[in-house]
């Protein structure tokens, strides 16, 4: 296959700001990142240390206060306008999975495709298609009241999935969901990113889930918000469960963790 001629996400001396009532906030300090056509890359750190910051800034939702972000090569704003063209790149699933109330799931699924003006057997035939990818099949007449809150989580994943973005962002997905499910969704998130290849950009607070998912995690810390350190994580996919018990995966989650620690202490103790 041939190397991808643009990173599918690049961020160039990008830097962000946000004006408060007293002092202005520095979120992300002046940061120069490249994530790879495919890859799957998590942003791990402390509270308040730009993860969401960075995401959002991906997403289109906020512009940086300086600095550029290149979608496949295409600059996300131009003159203070973000550029339509970059944007149908991507697709988001947040912590609370969103879904309309008063849609069926089917219906929740397909709708970005209603907004594009899809005609309605098309429309069926994708989301029918979608909720076996992500595991939720025969379950398209349901109102999402009606699901468990990992099978709404699904759900959304398809939703993100339905107009067929290239990227794919998401903030915390799993967060809201016990152990037991999150372990599950973490192997049906890695199966489903093995059969479409999307990028994707993750974030989490944990440090296990980033190493088990992440081609390469991404570690920031706060005050102003900055990359610290980035891990390659080598191991082979399909990646089991096991795995978080071999000695490896054990000595990157304790290395990351004490690095979180010693970022916790810098940022609690003596003054920088
Ligand atoms: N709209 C805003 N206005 C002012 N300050 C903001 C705004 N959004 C975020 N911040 C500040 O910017 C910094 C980075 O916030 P951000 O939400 O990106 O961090 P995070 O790493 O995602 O945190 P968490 O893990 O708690 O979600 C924090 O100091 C936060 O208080």
């Amino acid at each position: 296959m041939a190397e991808a001629v643009h990173p599918a996400i690049a961020f160039g001396a990008v830097e962000k700001w946000y004006g408060t009532r007293d002092e202005p906030v520095h979120a992300l300090a002046r940061t120069d990142l490249a994530v790879a056509d495919g890859e799957f890359l998590v942003l791990l750190g402390p509270s308040g240390c730009g993860k969401t910051t960075m995401l959002r800034m991906i997403g289109g939702l906020i512009e940086p206060s300086s600095g550029e972000i290149a979608i496949e090569g295409k600059s996300l704003w131009r003159n203070g306008q973000r550029q339509a063209q970059a944007l149908s790149e991507l697709g988001m699933v947040f912590q609370d999975a969103n879904l309309f109330p008063w849609l069926s799931i089917e219906k929740n699924i397909a709708l970005p495709l209603e907004l594009k003006g899809v005609p309605a057997p098309e429309r069926r035939a994708r989301a029918a298609a979608l909720m076996r990818l992500v595991g939720i099949e025969g379950f398209g007449k349901r109102w999402p009241r009606e699901l468990s809150g990992g099978m709404r989580q699904r759900a959304a994943i398809a939703r993100a999935l339905s107009y067929e973005p290239r990227i794919l962002l998401m903030d915390e997905p799993f967060g809201a969901l016990d152990a037991m499910t999150r372990e599950a969704m973490n192997m049906e998130l890695q199966r489903i990113w093995l059969e479409t290849r999307k990028t994707i950009v993750l974030v989490t607070h944990s440090i296990a889930e980033a190493v088990f998912l992440a081609d390469r995690v991404v570690l920031l810390s706060p005050r102003p918000g900055r990359v610290d350190r980035i891990e390659r994580i080598a191991f082979a996919r399909p990646r089991m469960p096991d795995l978080q018990s071999s000695a490896e995966f054990q000595a990157i989650v304790r290395g990351l963790r004490h690095r979180l620690n010693e970022i916790g202490e810098e940022g609690s103790g003596h003054a920088r």
